[in-house]
């Protein structure tokens, strides 16, 4: 029997490695010789990085980077296919967590250290680099990430414009002579985690502007601020990026990566799916075992399990899924060929107990689940 393992990780407990260990572990005590392949996947929001460098045998890179405040911090990517692919999630850089919630100002916060990041790749000549974006801190519209990178935004002054959000309202000449003429000759493609347009009601400013420490006015001046960005990008390029979907992703750098590489948006788990081979893996299996933190009717956005169900019953294979826990209405996903799931949470608990006791509770499930199947081979037919 071929058993293959594809979960996403579990926020704030496990890995995706450490997740798919854990369901290995449960199936073994019932099911000692049959092969398990673990290939843990993500769908380009936080843990990608490492789902992809455990995947693939790939490596962690770390490198000195400015955090979104200018402060130095050390952020990792990863480096796969023996250094041809770099994978960044630009939140290493410039990310949330990287600024205490006293100190969070959108209109200051800069993605700077992303575009380290990204210079750091290309001095090691990878020819692809997929950028993840998201849970950013920043909303420059990736204008700090351009600015290491070479561009040059200039003010009325012909001086460069101030850092963050603020800068990008100041903006009146764009010069890209001096942009990393690498970039040109790399394969860049990005994953976003949400599809909002840049600016507007439902753009980065007015969406999650808020979570980055931005009051009303702020998001107001921010959403302005990106507009008039939008409006110099297709002075200087030619390129109307304001309404397409993405480009609001991590404070508008959608937009900037659209407007300045050659880059293409896709589904994060897309990406991911294709470079960890998943459809190869499961070739032939007998069954697919996905799983996340949480199963619920977001589920069937996009998210690490539909994914992994999409590509497995495209092989005839069936999927069951186990998460920390499971909604109300996680049975939506039933109708998207997730045939069962299983919430691995065995009785009322603290949420510290559940993160804590993580892989104790995905193991114990995953036995019960594979007793039931051996049960089930077992029973006879009626
Ligand atoms: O970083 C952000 O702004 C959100 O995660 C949306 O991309």
């Amino acid at each position: 029997m071929k058993i293959v393992i594809a979960p996403d990780s579990f926020k704030e407990s496990l890995t995706a490695l450490e997740v798919a260990n854990a369901i290995e572990q449960g199936f073994k005590q019932v099911f000692p010789n049959a092969s398990y392949i673990k290939v843990p996947v993500a769908d380009g929001g936080e843990g990608t990085v490492q789902a992809m460098v455990d995947a693939t045998q790939g490596e962690l890179v770390s490198c000195q980077v400015h955090a979104p405040l200018g402060n130095i911090v050390t952020a990792q990517y990863g480096l796969l296919g023996g250094g041809e692919v770099a994978v960044i999630e630009m939140a290493a850089a410039s990310g949330l967590h990287l600024v205490p919630i006293e100190q969070r100002n959108p209109m200051q916060t800069c993605s700077f250290g992303t575009g380290e990041l990204i210079l750091d790749a290309l001095d090691r000549g990878v020819q692809k680099i997929i950028i993840g974006l998201g849970g950013s801190a920043t909303n420059d519209g990736g204008m700090g990430m351009l600015q290491a990178l070479g561009v040059d935004f200039l003010n009325d002054a012909g001086e460069p414009v101030a850092r963050g959000g603020q800068g990008l309202g100041e903006i009146q000449q764009t010069d890209v002579s001096a942009l990393d003429a690498r970039l040109a000759k790399v394969d860049i493609e990005v994953a976003c985690d949400v599809d909002n347009p840049l600016c507007g009601p439902l753009g980065a400013s007015a969406v999650f502007g808020p979570q980055k420490g931005a009051d009303a006015a702020m998001v107001t001046a921010l959403d302005a601020n990106l507009a008039h960005y939008a409006d110099s990008i297709k002075q200087a390029l030619g390129k109307d990026v304001a309404d397409i979907k993405g480009a609001g992703a991590a404070g508008g750098m959608g937009a900037g990566v659209l407007a300045f590489f050659n880059a293409k948006l896709r589904p994060g788990i897309d990406i991911v799916m294709e470079t960890v081979g998943l459809a190869e893996q499961v070739e032939g299996a007998d069954l697919v075992i996905t799983g996340e933190g949480r199963i619920d009717s977001q589920t069937i956005q996009g998210k690490t399990p539909m994914g992994v169900t999409r590509v497995a019953n495209l092989h005839g294979c069936p999927v069951i899924g186990i998460a920390g826990c499971v909604s109300e209405d996680y049975g939506v996903v039933h109708q998207h060929g997730l045939v069962a799931v299983f919430p691995a949470v065995p009785r009322a608990m603290s949420l510290a107990q559940a993160l804590a006791s993580g892989a104790l509770n995905i193991s114990n499930t995953s036995r019960n689940i594979a007793m039931t199947l051996k049960l089930g081979q077992q029973l006879k037919p009626s």
